[in-house]
C-alpha cells in the first residue's frame, strides 16, 4: 500500500513557518492580502473564505472584496487599480473562474506584477519560464513543496503531467523541468493516455475528469499527485481512482487533504515573499 502524502500536515508546517516569520516582523507592520471574489459560485466562495481564514490565522491582514456577478469589466478593473495603488496592500488575487462576461486575461493583466500572488500575470509567467526569480502559481509550487517534504526525488525522473491549464499543468511541467525531470505533458487530445502515464515515475493529474486515472494507467512504484476535486454523489473525489491506484504505487495524494491545502499555504508564502520584497524587508533569505 502506498504512502499517503499528507498535504494538510505539510500545509500546516508551511503556514507555521510563515507565521513565525510574520511574528518577527510584526513591529514593522502587518502585510495585507486582498482576495477579489466576483459572484456567488459556492466552491469559489468556500476557497476564498479558506484563504481569508488562513491569512488571519498566520498574522496577515486578509480582506475579501465581494463583487456582484453583474459587475462590469470597468468596475472590476477600477477595483484592481485602487488595490494596485494602495501602499498597504501587498498581495492581490482574483478568484477564478470569473463570470462569462468578464475576460480573465484582461483582469489578470491589470494586477500589478509585484502584487500578483497567484503568479498568473504574463510578466511573472515569463520570468518563471526564463528562470528569473518570481512567485510560481500556488498549486504547482505546493506540489513541489510536498515532493520535497517527503524527499521524493525529481531530478532524472520521468514526470508526466496530465492537463495543460495556465493555473496548474503548464507551470507544473515547467517547475518539474527546472528541477531536472524529463517531462511529458498530456491533455484531452492525447490519444492512448496510458501509453504515456505508464512511463511516469511522477504522475501529476490535473485533467478535471473524475476518476480518469485507474490502476491500468500507472507504473508500479510511481508517485501520483491528484489535483482534481469533484463532488460526486455527495463526496469529494479526484481525477485519480484512489482505491484502485493506491495499492499499486509508492505514494499518492488523497482528495481531499492532498494538494488543495497546499495551494492555500503557498498563497501565504507568495504573499509574504512579495510583501517582504515590496516593503524592503529583505529578500527570500529573510523569511526562510
Ligand atoms: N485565483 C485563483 N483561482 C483559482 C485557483 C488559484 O490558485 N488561484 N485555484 C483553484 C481553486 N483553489 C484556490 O483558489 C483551491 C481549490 C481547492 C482547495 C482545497 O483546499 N481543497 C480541499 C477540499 C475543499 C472542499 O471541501 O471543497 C482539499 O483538496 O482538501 C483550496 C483552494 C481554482 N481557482
Ligand atoms: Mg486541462
Amino acid at each position: 500500500m502506498a504512502v499517503v502524502l499528507d498535504g494538510k500536515q505539510v500545509a500546516a508546517e508551511l503556514q507555521d513557518k510563515v507565521r513565525r516569520q510574520l511574528e518577527r516582523m510584526a513591529p514593522k507592520g502587518r502585510l495585507k492580502l486582498v482576495v477579489v471574489l466576483v459572484g456567488d459560485h459556492p466552491a469559489s466562495a468556500s476557497y476564498v473564505r479558506g484563504k481569508q481564514r488562513t491569512a488571519e490565522k498566520i498574522g496577515l491582514a486578509g480582506e475579501v472584496r465581494h463583487l456582484p456577478a453583474s459587475v462590469t469589466a470597468e468596475e472590476l478593473l477600477g477595483v484592481i487599480d485602487t488595490l494596485n495603488a494602495d501602499p498597504d496592500v501587498d498581495g492581490i488575487l482574483v478568484q477564478l473562474p470569473l463570470p462569462a462576461h468578464l475576460d480573465e486575461r484582461t483582469v489578470i493583466e491589470r494586477i500589478a506584477p509585484e502584487k500578483d500572488v497567484d503568479g498568473f500575470h504574463p510578466l511573472n509567467v515569463g520570468r518563471n519560464f526564463a528562470g528569473v526569480p518570481a512567485v510560481w502559481p500556488c498549486t504547482p509550487a505546493g506540489i513541489m513543496a510536498l515532493l520535497e517534504h517527503y524527499r521524493l526525488p525529481v531530478a532524472g525522473r520521468h514526470a508526466v503531467v496530465v492537463g495543460r491549464s495556465n493555473i496548474v499543468g503548464k507551470p507544473m511541467a515547467q517547475m518539474l523541468l527546472q528541477a531536472d525531470a524529463t517531462v511529458t505533458v498530456c491533455h484531452s487530445k492525447t490519444p492512448d493516455l496510458g501509453v504515456h502515464t505508464r512511463q511516469a515515475d511522477i504522475l501529476v493529474v490535473a485533467a478535471g475528469v473524475p476518476g480518469l486515472i485507474g490502476a491500468e494507467h500507472v507504473k508500479p512504484g510511481a508517485v501520483v499527485v491528484d489535483v482534481g476535486i469533484h463532488r460526486v454523489d455527495g463526496r469529494l473525489v479526484g481525477d485519480v481512482d484512489f482505491e484502485a491506484v493506491a495499492p499499486v504505487v509508492q505514494a499518492i495524494t488523497p482528495v481531499p487533504g492532498g494538494v488543495g491545502p497546499l495551494t492555500v499555504a503557498m498563497l501565504m508564502v507568495n504573499t509574504v515573499r512579495l510583501g517582504f520584497r515590496r516593503r524592503g524587508w529583505g529578500g527570500d533569505e529573510a523569511w526562510q
